[in-house]
């Protein structure tokens, strides 16, 4: 894991557009490795066929505690540096939850409201899979930021499969965003709400997100979600 980022860039791209995208987060080896790792089935707690729930087509493994090094390493180090743009939506949003600066408190208070299960995810898609517009909401708290590290390259080790990010404007239509992030880098997006300047004051914009048709090859990715869930 390199990560040589940028975290002031990082900060101001997020305050921005909402999102960011970062490069060279993870080397080919690294995400190679964790693809490897999609049948180590000790690594994870659940499995979730997705066309079974209508989440879309495709399937994806919720790891358990402890989690992998690097993916235990990626979210206590990025953690801290969404936590004040976390805090700055929460507060223009008038919010009342405000975000520890270390996610091991963040943990304290998810298992305040007995939300305990690990939630970062490894998700694959064969052709045809594709992931309907979802949120990551597993409880009362949740973090407000999360991460999505794409393990396949676009174009060569799959085609379509773009990620689609929707937000959904009061009174009026929803804009979609779409991305196409390189294998290895890392996307941060808004888990539900993002705040937008009105003429009175700011006003919540409600983002979703999923992956539209894979149509060769197959696609992974590595979710990284920051609060815990209940179930
Ligand atoms: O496969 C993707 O890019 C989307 C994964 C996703 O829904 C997530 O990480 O929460
Ligand atoms: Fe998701």
């Amino acid at each position: 894991m390199e990560m040589q980022i940028d975290w002031n860039s990082l900060q101001s791209e997020i305050r921005r557009n909402g999102y960011a995208i970062i490069d060279y987060v993870l080397n080919n080896e690294e995400c190679d490795s964790l693809i490897q790792d999609y049948n180590n089935l000790e690594l994870y707690r659940k499995t979730v066929h997705m066309e079974r729930y209508r989440f879309g087509k495709g399937e994806y493994k919720y790891f358990t505690y402890p989690l992998p090094q690097i993916i235990e390493n990626l979210r206590t180090t990025i953690y801290p540096h969404l936590v004040p743009i976390a805090n700055e939506w929460h507060r223009k949003l008038k919010l009342n939850e405000y975000f520890p600066q270390r996610l091991t408190d963040l943990q304290e208070l998810c298992r305040s409201k007995e939300q305990r299960l690990a939630t970062p995810l490894i998700l694959k898609y064969g052709v045809g899979g594709y992931n309907t517009l979802h949120q990551d909401l597993y409880g009362e708290v949740y973090f407000p930021m999360q991460a999505v590290l794409m393990l396949s390259e676009p174009n060569n080790e799959y085609k379509g499969g773009e990620f689609v990010l929707t937000m959904q404007v009061p009174r009026a239509q929803s804009k979609a965003i779409v991305l196409r992030p390189n294998k290895g880098s890392m996307l941060i997006f808004p888990t539900n709400y993002l705040p937008k300047e009105g003429k009175r004051g700011y006003y919540k914009t409600k983002m979703k997100h999923g992956v539209s048709e894979v149509l060769e090859g197959q696609r992974y990715s590595l979710g990284i979600i920051f609060h815990d869930a209940l179930k």
